[in-house]
């Protein structure tokens, strides 16, 4: 890749579209072509053919999906399989017949199958059924791939798919009923310190910013909504997460990822698919421990076990990344706390 290429990168106010954007303009690219979602829907087929024919760019990151946590997975499933399928069947044809020179897609570690043996081998893809609660993403997300690997077979076009773990950082979903665990962790603590210290205007404060505070989170931290804001209904606030706390995940920084998907992108030209993630997991009850001593919230903790618990286990084995020279540099907490700061000044303006 040279600094004066033009390169677009489809879904740029997303987690991970907003972090490629920053790497790639720290790292001196500046031809970067952007639409948002309002101006270029990547499910018009012939919308995407005219940009691609006007805008011919030598580089597509394509960060462009519907992406959510696990309820919103289990909830939309038909959104789910029909927007990932169009978006990403849309862009890599017409990135293909308008000469991209290479494109980047990104799965996600949801692809693997449920019960497979741990550490994940990026070889374990197909070789069992699929965790239900997302089953239409990933098969969304398997047909991708293939598509990647048949247009490289018959095409010889250069396009790359790597495999992400959950990923977390700045500009992230914090809408508690469609996020994914770690900004619905990182608010739900937040909430209930400013709701131990009863302060309100700060609580309507973080609903204007981050999105409508769903009923029984209310009713757990001990709010009641009235016309003009909240008011106390004298309980002690808890803090109420999904599941069991058993599960286990594996958590990479947004800005690694970002890291990895251009070095990548510059060194890796191949139909295998590659793992990107940190090579350890904690438990959704030791994630909750840790967000909580950060945000410093000093009550109790419920599970609501109406909410499932998902994959029991998705660690990554990222040997064939690290042995392709690259390791991911943030650590957890440090991230979390990153993180946790940000939303914090975010709520202030
Ligand atoms: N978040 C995670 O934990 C993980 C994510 N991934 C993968 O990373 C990629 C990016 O995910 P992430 O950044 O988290 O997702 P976000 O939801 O944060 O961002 C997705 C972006 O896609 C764009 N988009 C969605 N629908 C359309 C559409 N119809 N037309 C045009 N643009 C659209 C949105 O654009 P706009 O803002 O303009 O509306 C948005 O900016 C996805 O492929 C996802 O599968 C993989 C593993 C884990
Ligand atoms: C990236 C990945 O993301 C999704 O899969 P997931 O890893 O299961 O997603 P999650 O982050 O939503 O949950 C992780 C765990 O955490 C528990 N949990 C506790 N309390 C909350 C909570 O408050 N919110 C959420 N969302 N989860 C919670 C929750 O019950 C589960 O056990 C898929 O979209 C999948 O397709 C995908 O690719």
């Amino acid at each position: 890749m040279n600094k004066t290429d033009r390169i677009y990168v489809a879904g740029h106010r997303g987690l991970v579209g907003s972090a490629i954007v920053r790497k790639l303009r720290a790292e001196g690219f500046h031809d970067l072509v952007l639409r948002t979602s309002e101006e270029l829907d990547l499910r018009d087929q012939a919308a995407v053919d005219r940009f691609f024919a006007e805008e011919r760019p030598d580089y597509v990151f394509l960060a462009a999906a519907k992406v959510g946590g696990i309820h919103a997975n289990n909830t939309y499933p038909a959104d789910f399989i029909r927007d990932n399928l169009q978006i990403q069947t849309n862009v890599i044809d017409a990135a293909r017949r308008h000469g991209v020179k290479k494109l980047l897609f990104l799965g996600s570690s949801c692809i693997y199958p449920r019960e497979c043996p741990q550490p994940i081998r990026e070889e374990y893809l197909l070789t069992g059924p699929l965790e239900k609660t997302n089953e239409w993403y990933a098969i969304a997300k398997i047909a991708g791939i293939k598509m990647c690997q048949a247009y490289r077979r018959q095409y010889g076009f250069d396009a790359i798919c790597l495999m992400p773990t959950n990923l977390y950082g700045p500009d992230d979903n914090f809408d508690l009923e469609t996020s994914h665990v770690l900004p619905a962790m990182i608010r739900k603590f937040h909430l209930a310190k400013l709701a131990e210290r009863g302060d309100l205007e700060a609580i309507a404060k973080d609903e204007r910013r981050f999105g409508r505070i769903p009923e029984d989170i209310l009713e757990a931290l001990g709010l009641e909504r009235t016309a003009t804001g909240f008011r106390r209904i004298g309980k002690a606030p808890v803090v109420r997460l999904w599941g069991t706390g058993s599960p286990r995940r594996e958590f990479l920084h947004v800005d690694d990822l970002a890291d990895a998907c251009l070095f990548l992108m510059q060194r890796y030209s191949d139909e295998e698919i590659i793992n990107v993630g940190v090579g350890e997991d904690v438990t959704i009850r030791e994630l909750a421990e840790m967000v909580k001593g950060i945000v410093g919230f000093e009550g109790e903790v419920i599970w609501d076990t109406s909410k499932p618990d998902g994959t029991p286990r998705k660690l990554l084995d990222v040997s064939k990344l690290r042995g392709l020279g690259w390791t991911h540099q943030i650590k957890l907490e440090d991230g979390i706390r990153r993180v946790a700061e940000r939303t914090d000044r975010e709520r202030e303006t």
